[in-house]
């Protein structure tokens, strides 16, 4: 039975298959554009989800048919006082810091604009799979301010520091077809493919064990960067998080029987 969670005015949590959730983006009158009222609507969607184990892997996608999400709403900008700026500030940072530390593994379906904010919740995502329509940027500094949702961060570690640099500071938009050899995206599905071609990953993902898939995706995070043996050892902690699981057990006996695992996910 698929259920579904309206989070305010813009925010859905909505079952897919089993283990699956979808976070879709519905403000189709702004492309996305994430407003303080969406962003909190945001942050309560990944609390949910984050609390929530059955879900074993998030797609976040959108209900708008050109845009993922078109990134901070420029209009309330344009309209906020310095002081409800910086009120602003903390939430949207509930909203992205959310989406980067759900706890699942997570996969971005992008079709159309995925610009500023909107290409940086895709980059808070594990995975991005974009569809040929896709254009993504980072445009900040051609409006007068810097990546704020992360993007001078989780760019680099995904195309390295001189390709970040040189995406930021000249604001380019990219085709879906120039973001993939960059490793921008990782998966280029067909024009209007991206939901169908995320959601088929996120299956072949659900499939395995959630404890084991949540133990894994925290090694990958805490140990990205540093140097291999403090990356070891965080490592090893992860695996002694789950060494006595009922999905671990759940997985050795399914092997032995030569039959398919029915996870516990404990
Ligand atoms: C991961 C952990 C991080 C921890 C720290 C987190 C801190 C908090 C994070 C803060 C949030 C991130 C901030 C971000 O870095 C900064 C930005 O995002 S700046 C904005 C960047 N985006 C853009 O520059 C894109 C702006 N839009 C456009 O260029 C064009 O609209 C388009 C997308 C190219 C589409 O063009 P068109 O097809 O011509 O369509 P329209 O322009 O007519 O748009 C249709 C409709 O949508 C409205 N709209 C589009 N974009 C926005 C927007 N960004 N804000 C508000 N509204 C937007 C547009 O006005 C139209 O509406 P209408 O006028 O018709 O009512």
């Amino acid at each position: 039975m698929v259920t579904e969670q309206r989070y305010g005015d813009w925010v859905v949590v909505r079952s897919h298959a089993e283990r699956v959730a979808e976070l879709v983006l519905d403000r189709p009158e702004a492309m996305n554009a994430v407003s303080s009222k969406m962003a909190d609507e945001i942050a309560a969607a990944c609390a949910a989800l984050s609390a929530d184990r059955s879900v074993s892997v998030t797609v976040v996608t959108s209900t708008h048919e050109r845009a993922f999400c078109a990134g901070a709403d420029l209009k309330e900008r344009n309209r906020l006082t310095d002081a409800e700026m910086m009120d602003h500030r903390p939430r949207a940072r509930a909203a992205y810091t959310g989406v980067l530390e759900l706890p699942m593994p997570t996969i971005a379906s992008v079709h159309g604009f995925a610009l500023g904010g909107g290409f940086e919740i895709a980059l808070a995502c594990d995975l991005i799979v974009a569809d040929e329509t896709a254009v993504v940027g980072l445009p900040e500094v051609s409006v007068g301010v810097i990546p704020g949702g992360g993007g001078t961060q989780l760019l680099p570690r995904r195309v390295g520091a001189a390709r970040a640099a040189e995406l930021i500071f000249t604001a380019r938009r990219l085709t879906a077809t120039e973001a993939l050899p960059l490793g921008l995206i990782d998966h280029l599905a067909p024009a209007g493919g991206d939901r169908e071609a995320a959601l088929a990953l996120a299956d072949r993902i659900a499939a395995n064990s959630p404890v084991g898939l949540r133990a894994a995706k925290r090694a990958l995070r805490l140990g990205h960067g540093l140097d291999l043996r403090t990356g070891l050892e965080v490592e090893d902690s992860a695996w002694r998080t789950i060494a006595f699981s009922a999905d671990r057990a759940e997985g050795v006996a399914a092997f032995n029987e030569k039959r398919a695992p029915r996870w516990p996910g404990l």
